[in-house]
């Protein structure tokens, strides 16, 4: 059976299910598989309409009547359950078309080898942290019989959902929704999606007329690189949005480790610094370091004469890490590169 036809029983199940699809829109892969327009497709048209019954959240009728620690979870189990039963699913058609024996090969492929080249940076430090959990959820759904697939498929899966999950506003839980789900990202979209009010249905539509052979995108939000590699596998060489996050700690035997944490609690204070893309640390953040960085507890939220030594020392730290990191693969090197670049500029502040 041809792809092709794949897709075209992917459009007819929507359409039985209730749901329309724009007759100019057509699943095709040019670099990246995604929603094309085929011909010229006027401004604040409906591209699709996927009815209620279609999204799959932890609210849907078919979703495992077991205990879920998470809304991701939950999502995450509908998926393997779906998938096990194969064509017996009333969900096949689309389920057909996520691929998931394929995605759980490029996963330990390409995915692997980003883990290892960003291992140095806060990103390898989240991944690591994610592998772990999935390591842990795995064991517990394996051994009380609650999943039947292999590691590498729960984890092929795993990473499906966060990069097709939709946040849908008010409260609603976070879903999956075909079709919807086959829409690239743009910071310049070209399409959006809505829930109508009266229907509840989830609406595609187009923000402008499209060309023929025009990709339709949407916005997955304003994401920094670091965001979009650990949700979704891809990156921007620029990316307006982008940011470098720094973990801190304090060391067990700082003098003033009580006072320091205290004020951070009662602060709120994150305890991580961010900087921007321009090079320049959050507020939150310059007051982070003021305060880690103090060494009297006169000076504790002030700026003193170890603040620049402080964050010297750090910034150079993640450097020297960045450059551990290898670089070959195109989005790595996006990532890595615009990452060097902020805290080059950081660095560039201080002197
Ligand atoms: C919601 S899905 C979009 C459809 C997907 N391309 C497919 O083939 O099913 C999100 C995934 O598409 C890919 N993707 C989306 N936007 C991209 C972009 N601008 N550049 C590269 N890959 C992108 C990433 O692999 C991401 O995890």
């Amino acid at each position: 059976m041809s792809v092709d036809s794949d897709y075209v029983k992917f459009f007819d199940w929507i359409r039985e299910k209730g749901g329309q699809v724009h007759k100019h829109i057509k699943i095709d892969t040019r670099e990246e598989r995604g929603l094309f327009a085929t011909s010229t497709i006027e401004s604040h048209a409906a591209l699709a309409i996927i009815p209620w019954s279609l999204v799959v959240n932890k609210q849907h009728v078919n979703l495992p009547t077991i205990d879920v620690a998470t809304e991701r979870q939950a999502l995450v189990l509908f998926l393997s359950h779906e998938y096990t039963k194969q064509e017996e699913s009333d969900w096949y058609p689309w389920i057909k078309l996520l691929n998931i024996d394929k995605e759980a090969d490029d996963l330990l492929k390409t995915k692997m080898n980003l883990f290892n080249c960003v291992e140095h940076s806060t990103l390898g430090q989240a991944l690591t942290a994610r592998y772990q959990q999935l390591e842990q959820e795995y064991g517990y759904l394996n051994q009380s019989d609650k999943i039947h697939i292999s590691f590498e498929l729960f984890c092929a899966i795993d990473h499906l959902v966060w990069s097709r999950i939709l946040d849908l506003p008010d409260n609603e839980p976070i879903s999956l929704v075909p079709f919807i789900d086959f829409a690239n990202h743009n910071f310049n979209a070209n399409a959006r999606w809505f829930i109508d009010d009266t229907t509840h249905d989830l609406i595609l539509r187009s923000e402008r007329s499209l060309n023929p052979g025009e990709e339709i995108t949407i916005c997955y939000g304003s994401k920094s690189n670091e965001e979009l590699l650990y949700l979704y596998g891809f990156c921007q060489s620029v990316n307006p949005n982008d940011r470098v996050t720094l973990p801190v700690s304090l060391s067990p035997d700082d003098l003033l480790l009580e006072d320091k944490l205290r004020l951070i609690k009662e602060l709120h204070l994150p305890p991580r610094l961010t900087i921007n893309i321009d090079g320049r640390l959050t507020d939150d953040s310059q007051r982070l370091v003021k305060i880690l960085s103090a060494q009297t507890l006169s000076t504790i939220d002030h700026v003193n004469e170890h603040c620049k030594p402080y964050l010297k020392n750090l910034l150079n730290e993640y450097l020297e890490n960045l450059n551990l990191c290898s670089d070959e693969e195109m989005f790595t090197k996006y990532y890595l590169d615009s990452q060097k670049s902020i805290v080059q500029k950081a660095l560039n502040d201080l002197e």
